[in-house]
């Protein structure tokens, strides 16, 4: 599959490195996440989600993605567990995705695509005093990833589908009151684990990241509603916002860690 994500999909984009990891970077993400490589770690704890709906600020088209932020100025929407030190607040979420079913994710299992990806990102508040300064930090950030993939409706993700429109342009912004994005979270806990990189400029390697190795289920017409959203700006020639996923970047020397055996 990944033979077919031949084109840079941010090719448009003039960020002089997109195919290229940061320059002498060592722990880029995404990657092919090869699960037979992977080695259990049984000091791994449960992943815990502590989310406060009412943190939940607004929707904006940032001109890459939709992204969903939150109020981060004290410990309402956190994590804590799994392979974590200590807690970190919950700052955006946000989605990558594909023109077509057959690929959009950006991390990949045993070289599978998915047709979407879902990431929230949260930042360190004990080494940081903001989420810009978290994102120089080593271990500044850490990313849930959730794959996405073609099924059932998903009743929780529709409030967000329903409020697409209003964000169909670059720079736009719809508020959006109380939400739990814990309802886009597979119950199955186990994850891998790896220590990577922003996907989008900065591209800075300041990201623990945390995969969801079960998929959550969203239907064909949730996912066209993604590909309505545009990277243009109003008045500007329409460019739909599809493909907006970074390329696969070498594992380097590092290892994933599996929760599971
Ligand atoms: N795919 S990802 O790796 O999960 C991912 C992330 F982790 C991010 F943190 C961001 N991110 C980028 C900024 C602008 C910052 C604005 C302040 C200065 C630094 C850039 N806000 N959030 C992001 F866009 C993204 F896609
Ligand atoms: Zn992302």
């Amino acid at each position: 599959a990944t033979g077919l994500v031949t084109q840079d999909p941010y090719r448009h984009k003039m960020w002089g490195m997109s195919e290229l990891s940061v320059s002498g970077g060592t722990r880029q993400s995404p990657i092919n996440i090869q699960w037979r490589d992977s080695v259990y770690d049984p000091h791994l704890k449960p992943l815990k989600i502590h989310y406060d709906p009412t943190t939940c600020l607004y929707i904006w088209n940032n001109g890459y993605s939709f992204q969903v932020e939150f109020d981060d100025s004290a410990d309402k929407s956190v994590i804590m567990g799994g392979p974590l030190e200590n807690h970190y607040r919950l700052k955006q979420f946000h989605f990558h995705w594909g023109a077509i079913n057959e690929w959009g994710s950006e991390h990949m299992v045993d070289s599978k695509v998915y047709p979407a990806e879902l990431h929230l990102v949260h930042w360190n508040p004990v080494t940081s005093t903001s989420f810009e300064e978290a994102i120089m930090e080593n271990n500044g950030l850490v990313v849930i990833g959730v794959f996405l993939k073609l099924g059932a409706h998903h009743a929780g993700l529709q409030k967000l589908v329903d409020a697409l429109p209003a964000v169909k342009h670059k720079d736009t912004i719809v508020e959006f009151d109380v939400f739990d994005p814990s309802c886009l979270m597979p119950s199955c806990p186990d994850y891998w684990t790896y220590d990577g990189s922003l996907t989008t400029p900065p591209l800075t390697e300041s990201v623990t990241w945390i995969i969801k190795k079960t998929p959550i289920e969203v239907d064909q017409n949730q996912l066209e509603e993604f590909r309505m959203l545009l990277f243009t700006s109003a008045g500007e020639e329409e460019k739909r916002m599809v493909d907006n996923f970074r390329p696969l970047q070498p594992l380097m020397n590092r290892t994933v860690r599996s929760s599971f055996r």
